[in-house]
């Protein structure tokens, strides 16, 4: 089928980001797509080698669009150009009109995912618009899972990888990523991680910003620096397949947004999320509904200081806590993985939904 996805940078990567994931995803399962997208930059570091099937156009007001096809995807409500819609009510027969929303453990997502949003008037009168949710149960649709990814994580060799960045592992270090928005609690991070062997792998932005002014460095990517016991090696942003192997390669991972968040669930090992944070407070809700499905996998001791340590590095709570007992925790990780690989993947559902509803 030819899909064309929409997607609009609205700050940060995850939007591009979850966008080529599905979109490098369903071109590799022989789909040809248009990844539209107003801002591509992002992409020469993401993506510098394309993906099999994915044509990257720029979408900006002045764009001639061609024929949609088969699929529109609008992702995160980016709101499609009228025209473009007109176009589409028009076509024999009509695309599958998808709204791809953000991922929530929230309840309401089981109920919300798959409705239909019949269109009767606008340019779209006639169409259907159909709402698809991520997430992490059986009723909703699902993480983003490109075949083969489970086999590479499990015959990759994180000393060898590590080694290639420039960052051998010392006998007894553990190895630690750290991507986050401005974080208040990143101190009191420093301070844990400074007491024990520690080789943490600072990504480009943020992060790196907020280390190298706590610290008073200067970072350099490929470079590093010493802390007491903490040594960081400052990265160079990564094609996503690279990010992908920095979160397998780590014992501890920090992620943030979305598109992180889940690939560090696929990496299974312990992680902490910093959650996009929102004005309202409603992000706090969200972080407490995944922990909910996610720390019924834990020991209830376990499960404790995890949530604590979250809701520490989510300004939820002062101080970072004690910090969990790291086997527990990595076994609660990998349980909670095996649950979401008995699910069927974002990409093969979405392939269903769209046979199903055209
Ligand atoms: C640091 C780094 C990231 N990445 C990728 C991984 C992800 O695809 C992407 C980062 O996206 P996220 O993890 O989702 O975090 P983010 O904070 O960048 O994105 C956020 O954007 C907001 C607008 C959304 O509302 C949030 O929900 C969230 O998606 O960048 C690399 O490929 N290489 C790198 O070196």
């Amino acid at each position: 089928m030819q899909w064309d996805i929409f997607c609009r940078v609205i700050d940060n990567f995850g939007d591009i980001g979850v966008c080529w994931r599905l979109g490098a995803d369903l071109g590799r399962r022989g789909e040809q797509v248009r990844l539209w997208v107003d801002d591509p930059s992002a992409l020469a570091w993401m993506a510098p080698d394309g993906a099999p099937g994915v044509d990257v156009c720029v979408w900006a007001q002045a764009t001639p669009l061609p024929d949609p096809g088969d699929v529109v995807v609008e992702a995160f409500g980016c709101e499609l150009p009228p025209a473009f819609v007109e176009r589409m009510a028009r076509r024999q027969p009509p695309p599958a009109w998808i709204n791809l929303e953000y991922l929530s453990a929230e309840d309401y997502v089981e109920r919300s995912h798959g409705l239909p949003s019949p269109q009767f008037s606008g340019p779209g009168a006639g169409l259907r618009k159909h709402f698809f949710y991520p997430g992490f149960s059986e009723r909703t649709g699902g993480l983003i899972r490109e075949p083969g990814l489970i086999e590479a994580r499990l015959a990759f060799d994180r000393d060898a990888w590590l080694a290639q960045q420039g960052y051998a592992r010392r006998t007894d270090e553990q190895v630690v990523s750290l991507f986050c928005y401005d974080n208040a609690a990143l101190p009191a991070l420093l301070a844990h991680l400074t007491e024990t062997p520690t080789l943490m792998l600072v990504t480009p932005g943020l992060a790196a910003a907020q280390v190298a002014r706590l610290l008073g460095l200067t970072p350099q990517p490929g470079g590093g620096a010493d802390s007491g016991l903490l040594r960081l090696g400052w990265l160079p942003p990564l094609p996503q397949a690279q990010f992908d192997r920095l979160l397998w390669a780590c014992d501890f991972n920090f992620v943030r947004g979305e598109d992180s968040f889940v690939r560090a669930q696929w990496a299974g090992q312990p992680f902490v999320w910093q959650i996009y944070p929102q004005g309202d407070g409603a992000h706090e809700i969200k972080l407490e509904a995944f922990l909910d499905r996610f720390l019924r996998h834990a020991e209830p001791g376990v499960g404790e200081r995890i949530r604590g340590l979250w809701r520490a590095w989510n300004g939820m709570a002062p101080g970072l806590g004690p910090w969990p007992p790291a086997d527990a925790w990595r076994s609660a990780v990998k349980s909670w993985r095996d649950a979401l690989l008995a699910q069927p993947d974002l990409g093969s559902q979405l392939l269903g939904f769209v046979r199903q509803t055209g």
